[in-house]
């Protein structure tokens, strides 16, 4: 943790200027102006906070553009410029409201969770807010993990279709020595998969490990490529790339759909036709139409890789919140969501095959997101490890149902426009 003159905002206390400081950056400006310093080496001749106000200055007078409030923050410079963003110059504010609180009866998650969602779309956090209603008072949501791991796929390069099937089968024969080169490499990675895929003269090796509470990007990428050192001297083929797209990272996939990848949960809940009236305003055969109609087959129609309205509404925000890889939120949109119709009701269900996620690593450990993950009990290490990172995916499978519910619910009430009319345009 840095002390506060790292975290002090520009033009708050003890962050005035002087005319000694002004002539120091007019002088480092001038610097960058001619080439003779890069704007990311700042932080080599300065503190973190102050990097980041002579980098701001500069590009204000390189745009001609003031940016007084990319230059207020409350969060540790020191550690977010080492670990988590290069060239900062300051932060953007992204709104967080909370629903709940859910009911969540998981695998890991137990118990009753506020959501933190990062968004600017009005009329979101309200509808999830109601989702949320409707689920706790139905007695919770069921929630589980179906699978967990995370991948990468390194494509190799070979001389023949022959020599591509001997690559696979070299592989298969010598999974235990990769496995133990993978792990030398992390002390919580295991490595729990390896699937080959042949296209032609080209090789994927799709590598599956339990990453605990990583979400496991930056861990699985550094023991793939010992990885796929070995199977190229092993097998003489090439590695072209050490991510092959069949990993398949940030691009919306249907390998993904299929074998899973990180976090692959399910989330459902009884609903009674007495809450589906009260609390969504609309009846369980609506429901079930509307869920058929759009999600089901309006999506198919489509050619769409998600069958669900708006799950990647609150993966997005919850990811934001939570310090997750935004480009993330991508895999939320291939959630299937599925309405049964039932004698008291219906049982709503949300099946989300790629919800890659951690409480360690990457953005977690950025003050504010921090913040949303201790509120949610799953900051940091899971005892054991693994069960934080879990906890967290089952709550936000659970916030996936709840925007499902209420969203389905609004528009088998013919209220969406009005929501947003009244919430999203005050
Ligand atoms: C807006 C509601 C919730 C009103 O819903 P309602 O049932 O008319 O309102 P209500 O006043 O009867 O309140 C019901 C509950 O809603 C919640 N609620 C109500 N108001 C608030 C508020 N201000 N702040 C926080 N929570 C609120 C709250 O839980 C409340 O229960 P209570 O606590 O009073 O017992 C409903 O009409 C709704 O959910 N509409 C759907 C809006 C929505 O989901 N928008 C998000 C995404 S749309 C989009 O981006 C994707 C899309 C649509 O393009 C995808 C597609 O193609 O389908
Ligand atoms: N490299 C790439 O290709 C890509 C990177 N990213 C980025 O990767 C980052 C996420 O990568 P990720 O590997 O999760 O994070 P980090 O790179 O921050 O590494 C997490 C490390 O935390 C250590 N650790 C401590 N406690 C635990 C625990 N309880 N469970 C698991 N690990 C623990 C592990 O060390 P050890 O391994 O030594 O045990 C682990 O490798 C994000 O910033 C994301 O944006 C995203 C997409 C692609």
């Amino acid at each position: 943790m840095a002390d506060d003159a790292q975290r002090r905002p520009e033009g708050q206390a003890g962050g005035a200027q002087s005319g000694q400081d002004r002539e120091r950056d007019a002088v480092i400006h001038a610097k960058l102006k001619d080439g003779t310093l890069k704007i990311y080496e700042l932080e080599k001749e300065l503190m973190p906070i102050d990097a980041i106000r002579v980098r701001r200055g500069f590009i204000e007078q390189e745009t001609g553009t003031k940016l007084e409030n990319l230059g207020i923050f409350s969060i540790d410079v020191d550690r977010v410029t080492k670990r988590n963003c290069e060239n900062m110059i300051g932060t953007v504010q992204v709104p967080v409201g909370v629903a709940g609180p859910v009911l969540v009866n998981g695998g890991c998650a137990s118990g009753k969770y506020w959501l933190p969602l990062a968004t600017t779309e009005g009329a979101l956090v309200a509808s999830v807010n109601r989702g949320c209603s409707a689920i706790t008072k139905a007695g919770g949501a069921d929630v589980r993990i179906i699978h967990d791991g995370m991948t990468r796929a390194p494509v190799f390069a070979t001389d023949s279709v022959s020599h591509a099937a001997q690559v696979g089968d070299w592989v298969t024969v010598h999974r235990d020595e990769l496995k133990a080169a993978a792990e030398s490499t992390t002390s919580h990675g295991k490595l729990t998969d390896i699937v080959t895929f042949v296209a032609g003269t080209s090789v994927y090796v799709r590598l599956e490990f339990d990453t605990k509470d990583a979400m496991g990007m930056n861990m699985v990428t550094i023991a793939s490529a010992k990885v796929a050192d070995l199977i190229a001297q092993g097998t003489g083929a090439r590695l072209i790339a050490l991510s092959g797209n069949m990993c398949t990272d940030k691009k919306p996939a249907a390998i993904n759909g299929i074998m899973g990848r990180g976090r692959s949960v399910v989330a459902g809940v009884a609903l009674t036709n007495e809450q589906i009236s009260t609390i969504l305003k609309t009846d369980a055969k609506s429901l079930f139409e509307v869920n058929y109609r759009k999600n089901l087959v309006g999506s198919a129609r489509a050619g769409a890789m998600g069958f669900n309205a708006h799950a990647a509404n609150i993966v997005a925000a919850m990811f934001i919140a939570c310090g997750q890889d935004a480009a993330h939120a991508i895999d939320g949109s291939t959630c299937i969501t599925t309405v049964d119709q039932t004698e008291t009701g219906a049982y709503v269900s949300v099946t989300l095959p790629s919800l890659p996620v951690g409480t360690v690593g990457g953005g977690t450990g950025v003050d504010t997101q921090q913040e949303c993950l201790r509120l949610l009990g799953v900051a940091g290490s899971g005892t054991p490890p693994g069960t934080n990172a879990k906890k967290l995916a089952e709550i936000i499978g659970a916030g996936v149902l709840a925007g499902e519910l209420s969203l389905l619910g609004a528009l088998a009430a013919q209220h969406l426009a009005r929501a947003h009319q009244q919430l999203g345009r005050g």
